[in-house]
């Protein structure tokens, strides 16, 4: 017969839940039990390396109460233990921050051997164990941390922040991939501190490692502009990136694999500040054009415009005339002016362009 197993609630939900902030995400530690148990139940299993199982009905996550051994370099090269008699405890000591590492029973009762309350209530980011610096991750998720939670108070505590620099020292950061990094780095977007992001990088001595193109100026000025509250997390990069030359950007967001939606901006945005021009993606011209509510539904074009005048403390002319003039600028209206084929194409291409050019004169130096 299969021995009892006992679930406990870990990680964010916890922490979430202690700072009374909604909690989404639901992660889940078992103790005592091996796969088959859990498969029996109708888990199924999603982690190799690490074994983590999707629930039957909720789909959230439960796995294994593990142990590791870092083997080799990098997140990657560990050697998982899970075997049924590992303890919530050892499981715990191996998490990234006291804060992290607080488990609640069935009952709802805490188990928190490593005073993660104490850290809530003080607002220290503190490391449980020598195992942080296994995961050359862990410099990210504390910055990310520190910006999300910035408002609540929160530092880092000074044994922890020597541990990042060990990190940042010992070369492993080289050994995070795009994807890791890119997932970091929108989170923090996500939020208003996202600066604290990156000062907290250049205190561990990682933002030269991590993003070494970035030109980065940290003052007052630029943490008025990010505090903007309708910013979404494409803007605030392309506000982080202002003081970056165009040609490394473009090698930056290469090199992180950054999506779309934030390249363009970004690079828009520099382009104007530098008083070059990249054409606009005729798409974006178009959504705009037909959104009904621009500022409502903000398309790129919008976007890169509430970026250049904050950063340039200037007003577009005016948008109502621009979107009239733009939407007379059809096929239709061109014709009638005896247009036809490729000939007509290149008209609508410069009259769309000179209106733009016209609207966004004042960010032209
Ligand atoms: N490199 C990592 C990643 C995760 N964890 C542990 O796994 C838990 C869940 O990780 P994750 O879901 O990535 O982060 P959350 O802490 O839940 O935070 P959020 O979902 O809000 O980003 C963390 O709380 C922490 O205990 C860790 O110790 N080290």
């Amino acid at each position: 017969m299969s021995q009892p197993y006992q679930v406990y609630l870990v990680g964010g939900a916890v922490r979430d839940a202690l700072l009374e902030l909604p909690v989404i995400d639901h992660d889940w530690v078992v103790t005592g039990a091996i796969p088959e148990q859990l498969e029996q139940q109708g888990f199924q299993q999603v982690g190799k390396q690490f074994p983590v199982f999707l629930h039957p009905k909720n789909k959230e996550e439960y796995a294994l109460a593990r142990k590791e051994k870092k083997q080799g370099e990098g997140y990657t090269g560990f050697i998982c233990d899970f075997s049924p008699d590992i303890s919530l405890e050892e499981d715990l000591e191996r998490r990234d921050l006291t804060i992290n590492a607080i488990a609640q029973d069935e009952n709802g009762t805490l188990i928190d051997p490593f005073n993660g309350q104490k850290d809530l209530h003080d607002r220290v980011f503190r490391h449980v164990s020598n195992a942080f610096i296994e995961d050359p991750l862990r410099v990210l998720r504390v910055a990310r941390f520190a910006a999300r939670f910035h408002h609540f108070g929160f530092t880092i505590a000074p044994e922890t922040m020597l541990l990042m620099q060990t990190i940042s020292a010992s070369g492993e950061l080289s050994t995070l991939s795009a994807e890791r990094i890119w997932k970091e780095l929108e989170k923090a977007l996500n939020t208003q501190d996202s600066n604290v992001f990156f000062s907290v990088l250049k205190d561990a001595n990682a933002l030269d490692k991590l993003f070494p193109e970035l030109v980065w100026k940290n003052n007052q000025s630029l943490v008025d502009i990010l505090q903007q509250v309708t910013l979404t997390p494409a803007q605030r990069w392309a506000i982080l990136c202002k003081d970056t030359p165009l040609e490394t950007l473009i090698q930056l967001h290469q090199r992180i694999r950054c999506p779309n939606q934030f390249k363009v901006l970004a690079e828009q945005t520099r382009a104007f500040l530098e008083n070059q021009r990249i054409p606009m993606d005729s798409v974006a011209w178009e959504n705009w054009l037909t959104s009904v509510n621009a500022i409502k539904k903000p398309q790129p074009f919008v976007l890169l415009i509430e970026v250049l005048s904050l950063l340039t403390n200037s007003k577009p002319q005016d948008w109502q005339l621009l979107r009239t003039t733009i939407a007379a600028i059809n096929a239709a209206s061109l014709m009638k002016l005896g247009l036809s084929g490729a000939e007509l194409g290149q008209a609508l291409k410069q009259a769309r362009a000179d209106a733009l050019d016209k609207t966004l004169s004042p960010f032209v130096r």
